[in-house]
C-alpha cells in the first residue's frame, strides 16, 4: 500500500514531485489545530513547517502516524515527548539553510545598526524634503565595522555567522553548549560565560534552538547586562522574554532589536512595532531563500521516505524512538 502523507504548507513543487513518486499526497495548507486533529488519522506521514503546530492533541488522535518531518532546522512546534511515546519519527534538516540564515543574521544587522528598514519607510512616505531632514533626524547611526559581537548558539548558523561578522571588521565572542575549537581557530572566535559574553558584546545575536533550558534566556535580569548594547534574534521568539524586552527599549536601555522571529507567531498587533526607530522585525522568513528551500524540501522529502523505508535518518530528532518502535515496525515502502 502506498504510504499518505500530508504537506502543511507550500512546499517547493519539485520536492513535492519527488514525494509524489513514492506516497499519496494531500497538501492541507496551514490547518488550525482542531482541523488537524480532525484529519491526522488518515495519514501515514507528515511534513511540516515551523508555522504548522503539531501538538499533543493532534497526536494522540494520529492512529497511524509514523513520521513527522520538519522542514526547518527547529522542531519546538512539534510536541517531540508524545511523538516519542507514541512511536513517531521526528527528523529536521541540517545543513541546508545555516548560510541562508547566517546572512539574514548579518542583514538584520546591518539594517538595525544603520537604519535602512526605517529609511525606506522614511522616504516612502514622502518625508525627505532636504538632506537637513535627513542629517538632524538620523542621529545615533552606528557602524558594525569595529564591534564586538557575541554569537549565542555556535551551531553550523553561529559559525556561518561568525565567518561573515569576521569579514565585516568585527571582534568574536560566544557562547554554546560546548566549545568550538574549529571557529575559535578560523575566526579568532573567544569563548566565554554567557554572562560575559553579554557584558563585552556591542551586539548579541541569538542562534539558539528553542528548548526547556533556552526559554527566556534573554530575561529581565540578562537584559540588564546589554544596556547600550543591540540584540539580534535569528533563534526562535522563546529565547526572548518579549515584555522585558519592550520595558528595556521602552526605558531606552537596550539600543535596539531586530528579530525574525516572535513568542507567538503569525504576528498582526505587538508593542514593538511603536520603536520604529529601534527596531526591526521581519516574518520568520530567514531561512526562505529559493535555493535553501529547495535543498530543505529535498531533504525533508528523504528524511520522512527513510522512515518509511525502515531506515533511521541522520538527522532523526527522537533517537529513543527507537525503542520505542524500531525501524522496521514502520518500514512501509
Ligand atoms: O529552519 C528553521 O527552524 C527556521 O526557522 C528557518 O528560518
Amino acid at each position: 500500500m502506498r504510504p499518505k502523507v500530508a504537506v502543511l504548507f507550500k512546499m517547493k513543487s519539485k520536492p513535492l514531485e519527488e514525494l509524489k513518486k513514492w506516497a499519496d499526497v494531500d497538501v492541507i495548507l496551514y490547518p488550525s489545530v482542531e482541523e488537524l486533529k480532525k484529519v491526522i488519522g488518515k495519514y501515514d506521514g507528515l511534513i511540516v513547517s515551523p508555522l504548522n503546530p503539531v501538538p499533543g492533541e493532534v497526536l494522540e488522535r494520529a492512529g497511524r502516524l509514523k513520521v513527522i518531518s520538519c522542514h526547518s532546522a527547529g522542531y519546538d512546534h512539534v510536541d517531540v515527548e508524545t511523538a516519542t511515546r507514541k512511536g513517531i519519527y521526528v527528523t529536521k534538516v541540517a545543513g541546508v539553510l545555516s548560510e541562508a540564515v547566517a546572512e539574514f543574521a548579518v542583514g538584520l544587522t546591518i539594517a538595525l545598526l544603520r537604519k535602512i528598514a526605517y529609511a525606506d519607510r522614511f522616504i516612502r512616505s514622502g518625508k525627505w524634503d532636504s538632506h537637513r531632514t535627513v542629517w538632524s533626524g538620523f542621529k545615533g547611526i552606528e557602524t558594525v565595522y569595529g564591534k564586538t559581537v557575541g554569537i549565542l548558539g555556535m551551531g553550523a548558523i553561529g559559525k556561518a555567522i561568525a565567518r561573515r561578522m569576521k569579514a565585516m571588521g568585527t571582534e568574536i565572542l560566544y557562547w554554546s553548549r560546548s566549545r568550538k575549537p574549529d571557529i575559535e581557530e578560523e575566526v579568532g572566535a573567544r569563548y566565554l560565560p554567557l554572562d560575559d559574553v553579554l557584558k563585552e558584546s556591542d551586539i548579541v545575536v541569538l542562534a539558539l534552538p528553542a528548548t526547556k533550558e533556552t526559554y527566556h534566556i534573554i530575561n529581565e535580569e540578562r537584559l540588564k547586562l546589554l544596556e547600550g548594547k543591540y540584540l539580534v534574534n535569528i533563534g526562535r521568539g522563546t529565547l526572548v522574554d518579549e515584555k522585558a524586552l519592550v520595558k528595556a527599549l521602552k526605558e531606552r536601555r537596550l539600543k535596539g532589536y531586530a528579530t525574525d522571529v516572535f513568542e507567538n507567531e503569525p504576528v498582526r498587533e505587538h508593542e514593538l512595532f511603536d520603536y520604529e526607530w529601534e527596531t526591526v522585525l521581519t516574518p520568520h522568513y530567514a531561512g526562505l531563500s529559493k535555493e535553501a528551500m529547495k535543498d530543505m524540501g529535498f531533504q525533508a522529502v528523504r528524511n520522512l521516505l527513510a522512515v518509511l523505508r525502515g531506515e533511521v535518518p541522520e538527522t532523526l530528532v527522537n533517537r529513543e524512538v527507537l525503542k520505542v518502535r524500531p525501524p522496521e515496525e514502520v518500514k512501509m515502502l
